[in-house]
């Protein structure tokens, strides 16, 4: 993990380049840094001076030996014994979430709604390990100083890095944002082994050196097939605890159905968006509710829900991209915010959220082994049921099939990153991402 050398008389955020080039050519690579490394990037019996401006630690604070805080950004290397005031005692323990593509668009709200609290809730203090590469090094130290300058109680560690396996190390919560967006005249075959390369490569992390139990939120697109790639190369973490992100999609569903009826958007619930987060992904109307009722009794108007609203909502993330000039950044960082919030809060009685989850045992006779949006319930500890009492009709199950065909073809893509031998791109013509139009 790249860290502020301490000692060094230079402010903890500078890395010279030579420093920087040296580090990121072996951390890039797929094994662990070697000790040797550690130790001549990071002495082990440097004492902690935080570098920043040389602030001192204030009295009650505990500096301690890199052993145990080897991985830290400026004022966040400072050690508090949280137990030892009042305020804080009470607070739980303190965990640790990954996220990646830090220094992007989408992280950049991100960062600050998990440091501030409005996630894992006022008395769970936080760890953000943040994953960047070569390219955002810089960026990801701007990030870092920026969370610093936020003075979050709840903040207690911020680490940077651009190696998986020392950004992953022991983490219950991996967040991944980070993917090449597709440029013009690329391919969506070449977007998929490029991107799927990346979550080969960190569900190896996570298999190696993550919290056994450690719950994963691909939103890096393509998402689900890029979450399905994650999880297959870590089989040493349940399969159930991949999620490819379609709380947005659910989100701007509700929206638009409340528009039509008249209604504000509280008042929808039971929302499911079907399978994969593209142009070919399903807003299921037919067990939507709004005020308790069925959707269809409440807009009677249902060409406009087959038509117009569904593609409405297929299309949304491209239609902001031609109003935004980039695709949406805040309304993605709240709608992984819910995700998150879906899985540690019990759901609500009667209601459910949508995830992009694995369909292995799924009971609604989806093709099994893909991540395929469904509906959940929580109990509110991290874990989740796929709900029961769902109806289908004709147009839904067509739908249905049409997004399922497309997650079997980018599975046939990617079938060499998941250890199905060679892939085999036939792509429908009309897969896209939402942004793509
Ligand atoms: N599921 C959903 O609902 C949504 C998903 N998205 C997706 O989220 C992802 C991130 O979006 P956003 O934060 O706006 O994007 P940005 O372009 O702002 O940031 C993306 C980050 O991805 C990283 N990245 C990883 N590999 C590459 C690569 N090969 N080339 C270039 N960048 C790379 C970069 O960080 P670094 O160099 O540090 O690796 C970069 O900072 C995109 O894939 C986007 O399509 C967006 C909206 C909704
Ligand atoms: O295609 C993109 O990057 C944007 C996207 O996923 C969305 O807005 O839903």
């Amino acid at each position: 993990m790249a860290v502020a050398e301490l000692t060094s008389p230079t402010p903890a955020y500078t890395h010279t380049a030579s420093h920087l080039r040296s580090f990121s050519q072996l951390s890039l690579s797929s094994t662990h840094l070697s000790l040797p490394f550690r130790r001549s990037f990071r002495p082990r019996n440097t004492v902690i001076t935080c570098s920043v401006n040389q602030v001192q630690a204030p009295v009650s604070v505990q500096t301690r030996q890199p052993k145990e805080k080897s991985d830290c950004f400026g004022v966040f290397c400072l050690t508090y014994d949280l137990k030892s005031e009042q305020e804080t005692k009470s607070w739980k323990k303190l965990i640790k979430i990954a996220v990646s593509g830090a220094a992007g668009m989408i992280s950049n709200h991100l960062l600050f709604k998990l440091a501030s609290g409005e996630v894992f809730g006022p008395d769970q203090p936080i760890a953000l390990k943040l994953l960047g590469s070569e390219r955002s090094f810089q960026a990801l130290e701007g990030v870092a100083m920026e969370l610093e300058d936020s003075l979050y109680p709840l903040l207690r560690e911020v680490s940077i890095g651009v190696n998986p396996y020392e950004v992953f190390e022991d983490v219950e919560w991996a967040l991944l944002v980070g993917a090449k967006p597709r440029g013009p005249g690329m391919e969506r075959s070449n977007l998929l082994d490029i991107n799927g390369q990346i979550f080969a490569e960190q569900g190896k992390a996570l298999n190696a050196v993550a919290s056994r139990n450690v719950k994963v939120i691909v939103v890096g697109n393509p998402c689900n097939t890029n979450s399905l790639i994650c999880l297959k190369n870590a089989p040493n973490i349940p399969a159930k605890n991949f999620h490819a992100l379609t709380r947005l999609d659910e989100n701007r569903a509700k929206c638009q159905l409340a528009l039509k009826a008249g209604v504000f958007y509280d008042k929808v619930s039971n929302m499911t968006i079907w399978g994969n987060h593209s142009t070919t992904q399903v807003p299921d109307f037919l067990n939507a509710r709004i005020n308790g009722l069925p959707v269809k009794e409440v807009i009677k108007d249902h060409k406009w829900l087959e038509e117009e609203f569904t593609e409405k909502i297929q299309k949304r993330g491209g239609v902001l991209i031609q109003k935004w000039g980039r695709s949406s950044a805040a309304s993605t960082a709240v709608s992984v915010v819910d995700a998150i919030k879906s899985l540690v809060t019990p759901t609500p009685e009667g209601d459910w959220f949508s995830s992009g989850v694995y369909t292995t045992g799924n009971p609604y006779g989806i093709a099994e082994d893909l991540v395929f949006s469904m509906p959940c319930r929580s109990k509110g500890d991290g874990d989740y049921e796929l709900v029961k009492d769902v109806v289908f009709d004709d147009y839904l199950l067509k739908k249905i099939r049409k997004t399922e065909a497309e997650l079997l073809a980018e599975k046939r893509c990617v079938a060499h990153l998941i250890g199905e031998g060679a892939g085999f791109c036939d792509l429908p013509g009309d897969t896209m991402l939402p942004g793509e139009m």
